[in-house]
C-alpha cells in the first residue's frame, strides 16, 4: 500500500535533502511587503522555511495569513522584497511545481473523474489507472461518474486535493482547507495531507485551530497585523509562545 501511495504522490525530482540550500521546497521571504493603494497589508516579512516538514501559519482573522501564502506562491505579486524557493527567485517554473488548495474547494462542472483527468492533462498525462488510483487514495473512487457539484463540502475538498496531488507537487499550500467541515472530514483531509508529506511534498498550511496545529505541525508561523511575529517548533509555540498576541490568540482571547 505504501509503495502504491508513493507511486502516485512522489514527485519526479532528483533526490533532495532538507540541508540543501538549493532545495526547491525551501522557502525564503526576504523583506517581503505588499501595499495595495495606500494600504500596507504585509510589512517586511522575513521567513525561512525548511524543505521538509509541515509548516502551519496561524493568526487571527485578517492577520495576513492568506496573503502570505499567496505571496509565497506568486498568486499575489509582492510589491517589495524577494520570494525565493531554494536559492532561486520565484518564477513560473517553480510555480508549476506547486499546488494551492483553498478554503472553498475549486471543482469543475463535470464528473469527479473528469476533474482529475483535467489536472493530469495539464501535465500532459492521460492515464485512467492513475486517475482511479488518485480517486481511490482520497476515498472518491465510488463517486467517479457523479457530477462533482453534487459532492458534499468535505468530498469536494478531497477532490480538490486529488487534483492538487495529480500534479505531484513539490510544495502544497493549503489555505484553511478544513474550515467549516465536520470532524470526520477534517481527519480524512489531515490524513491525505500527512500522506503527501510522507511522500516528500513540503506542506504549508493555514489554520485557526490550535488542535489541528498540534496534530500536524512541525513548525508554526504566527502572523499578526501583516507581520510575522513568531516562527518556531510547534511544541514550543503551542506551549510557550513568546509574544502576548500569540498567547491571547491561543487562549481564545479576541486579538485585534
Ligand atoms: N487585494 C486586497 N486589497 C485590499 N485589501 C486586501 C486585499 N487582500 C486582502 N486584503 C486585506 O488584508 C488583510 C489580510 O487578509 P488575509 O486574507 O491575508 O487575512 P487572513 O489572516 O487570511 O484572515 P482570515 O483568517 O479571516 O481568512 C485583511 O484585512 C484583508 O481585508
Amino acid at each position: 500500500m505504501r509503495d502504491a501511495v508513493e507511486n502516485i504522490l512522489t514527485f519526479d525530482a532528483a533526490a533532495t535533502t532538507a540541508a540543501r540550500r538549493d532545495d526547491p521546497r525551501a522557502l525564503t521571504l526576504r523583506d517581503v511587503s505588499l501595499t495595495v493603494g495606500d494600504k500596507a497589508l504585509v510589512h517586511g516579512a522575513n521567513l525561512t522555511l525548511n524543505a521538509e516538514g509541515i509548516t502551519m501559519i496561524m493568526g487571527p482573522n485578517g492577520a495576513g495569513k492568506s496573503l502570505l501564502l499567496k505571496l509565497a506562491h506568486g498568486l499575489t505579486p509582492a510589491t517589495g522584497g524577494q520570494v525565493l524557493w531554494g536559492d532561486t527567485p520565484l518564477d513560473d517554473t517553480a510555480r508549476r511545481t506547486q499546488a494551492m488548495v483553498f478554503q472553498k474547494p475549486v471543482v469543475l462542472r463535470r464528473s469527479v473523474a473528469a476533474n482529475v483527468d483535467f489536472a493530469l492533462r495539464a501535465r500532459g498525462i492521460r492515464d485512467a489507472a492513475r486517475r482511479d488510483a488518485l480517486l481511490d487514495h482520497v476515498g472518491l473512487l465510488g463517486h467517479a461518474r457523479q457530477p462533482a457539484r453534487l459532492l458534499s463540502g468535505g468530498e469536494q475538498q478531497r477532490l480538490a486535493l486529488a487534483r492538487a496531488l495529480a500534479l505531484k507537487p513539490k510544495v502544497m499550500l493549503l489555505d484553511e482547507p478544513t474550515a467549516s467541515l465536520d470532524p470526520a472530514s477534517v481527519l480524512k483531509i489531515e490524513e491525505i495531507v500527512q500522506e503527501a508529506h510522507s511522500a516528500g511534498t513540503k506542506i504549508i498550511f493555514v489554520t485557526h485551530d490550535p488542535g489541528q496545529a498540534g496534530r500536524l505541525a512541525d513548525d508554526i508561523v504566527f502572523v499578526h497585523r501583516g507581520r510575522v511575529h513568531e516562527h518556531g517548533p510547534a511544541d514550543l509555540f503551542l506551549s510557550r509562545p513568546e509574544t502576548q498576541e500569540a498567547r491571547d490568540f491561543l487562549q481564545g482571547r479576541i486579538v485585534v
